[in-house]
């Protein structure tokens, strides 16, 4: 392994032999990368970064589940790592065994990161959601075992805030019903119960990224705006924080959820929230499938409680396109299809080139920079920590990262392993119970290296332990 001429860039600057797992020991980024990070403005050096690596790139081993965008592909593959890359996500038992043998796994919202599957992944560093959710990923079973998650925490919010304004006017308007009945051949123009969304009252359940987007736009059409999150929230426009959720519910015309996956929000809207909606109100819930209470829903929209509804999101979801949106699959599923003005859509809220192209970057970018550099800047589950890269003036030095329970004395311990080397550099930051310390260290040979990383490894706080160089 670890042999320089496998190298792609840059690789004659560093000579080393050691073998090494790719989950102990790591290595440093291409220019193209650290070129971008360095170029924040953060760590700007004049001298061009060092190209670090244990082993060969093609070592990495990477899995990609559905259909992530091809410009993170091509990102990873100009590593130089194997990818393997599918269009849908895999039943639970060949995740299983494929998540044994790799490094690396990038996901959308349909692959669930269980323990029961995170377990087994016993080579694996670092979780890339190529989207907003992390709910499917067992977040804090992954910190303990020192597997960083990242995700693109805004690159979709627009075109999701697109799609809903799109379907606030499809349903004051009925319009899917009536582009139905033409596709059977029957014209049909009717105006009763049909609105305009000028001045009507938007609520917006959460008012994060995508919550305040929407609020932008729909107030530029005309819209009056509240909204209710649990956190106070800087009102945009004239839109305005209402105290409860009922006090939401109550004043809506149209209410729109944007609320992640939590405990809180399993069955946030369910039979009592519709008795609180206004006769005739609408809901929109492009968030998380586990929000509304379909049957519920059911329920309020055949009574004439709710005039409409869209729904991109569902409590199951098909793994692959296809056939398969049935009553086997949500067991209300055929009274769900056989209501009127409900626009049913396949989790597409973040589904259009742009987003998914800007997904497919920023997150394949995280990956490289964490496996290459071990920075941590844009993690959802590990202590945020970055230091600038190694740079060709500095050759015999290695960075250390040491990801370990935060119990006291720890640092000392760390210290005491590298005090016979001059530490150029030390950070070290925690979140909760686990914590993540990187040191850039000089004057290091390969016997200093292995010497360092059986040390670190020995300590009972440990984590996991990486040394690039
Ligand atoms: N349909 C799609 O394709 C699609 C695309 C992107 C995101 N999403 C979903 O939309 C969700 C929201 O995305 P975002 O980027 O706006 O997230 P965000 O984190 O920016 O905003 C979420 C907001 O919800 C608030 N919140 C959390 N719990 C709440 C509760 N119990 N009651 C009221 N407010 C609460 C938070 O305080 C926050 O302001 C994501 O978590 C994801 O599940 C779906
Ligand atoms: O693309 C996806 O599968 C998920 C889209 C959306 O729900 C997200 O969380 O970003």
């Amino acid at each position: 392994m670890a042999s320089p001429r496998d190298i792609p860039t840059h690789a004659t600057e560093v000579s080393h032999s050691l073998s090494a797992s790719p989950a102990a020991t790591f290595h440093s980024p291409l220019a193209s990368h650290s070129n971008s990070f360095m170029s924040s403005g953060m760590m700007r050096r004049t001298t061009a970064p060092k190209q670090l690596k244990p082993f060969s790139t093609g070592d990495i081993k990477i899995l990609l589940l559905e259909n992530v965008n091809q410009t993170g592909q091509d990102i990873l593959r100009e590593q130089g790592y194997q990818v393997e890359f599918l269009k849908s996500s895999l039943p639970e038992d060949q995740l299983i065994e494929k998540i044994r043998d790799i490094h690396v796994i990038g996901i959308r919202s349909k692959t669930k990161l269980t323990e029961k599957v995170l377990r087994e992944a016993k080579n694996l560093l670092v979780i890339g959601c190529f989207c907003i959710g992390t709910n499917q990923v067992d977040l804090e079973f992954a910190a303990q075992h020192g597997i960083a998650v990242f995700n693109s925490p805004f690159a979709n919010s627009r075109s999701v805030a697109e799609l809903v304004i799109g379907e606030i006017i499809m349903l004051a308007r009925q319009l899917g019903d009536r582009s139905n009945e033409m596709h059977h051949g029957t014209w049909n123009k009717v105006s009763a119960r049909c609105w305009e969304i000028r001045g009507k009252t938007l609520g917006i359940i959460g008012y994060g990224h995508i919550g305040s987007q929407l609020s932008v736009l729909a107030e530029a059409m005309g819209m009056k705006l509240i909204y209710y999150d649990i956190l106070t929230m800087m009102a945009i426009g004239s839109a305005r924080q209402v105290p409860t959720l009922d006090a939401l519910l109550q004043e809506a015309d149209f209410v729109s959820l944007h609320v992640p996956e939590t405990p809180e929000t399993k069955n946030m809207i369910s039979s009592n929230q519709f008795q609180q909606m206004k006769t005739g109100s609408y809901l929109i819930n492009a968030s998380r499938g586990t929000v509304v209470d379909i049957p519920a829903l059911i329920k309020a929209m055949r009574s004439g409680k709710i005039a409409g509804a869209a729904l991109d999101v569902y409590p199951n979801e098909p793994a692959g396109n296809g056939d398969y949106f049935n009553s086997q699959l949500n067991q209300w599923g055929d009274d769900l299809r056989s209501l009127n003005n409900i626009i049913l859509s396949p989790h597409i809220g973040g589904s259009t080139e742009e987003a998914q192209r800007a997904i497919g970057v920023e997150v394949a970018d995280a990956l490289v920079r964490y496996i290459n550099q071990g920075v941590t800047l844009g993690s959802v589950n590990l202590p945020e920590v970055t230091m600038r890269s190694l740079t060709l003036d500095e050759p015999d030095h290695a960075r250390v990262i040491y990801v370990h329970h935060n119990v006291p004395g720890v640092l000392r311990k760390v210290n005491e392993i590298l005090a016979d080397h001059n530490v150029d550099k030390q950070i070290t930051d925690n979140r909760g119970d686990v914590a993540y310390l990187m040191a850039d260290v000089c004057g290091i040979k390969d016997e200093d290296i292995k010497l360092i990383r059986d040390s670190l490894d020995a300590l009972s706080s440990r984590i996991l332990t990486r040394i690039l160089y």
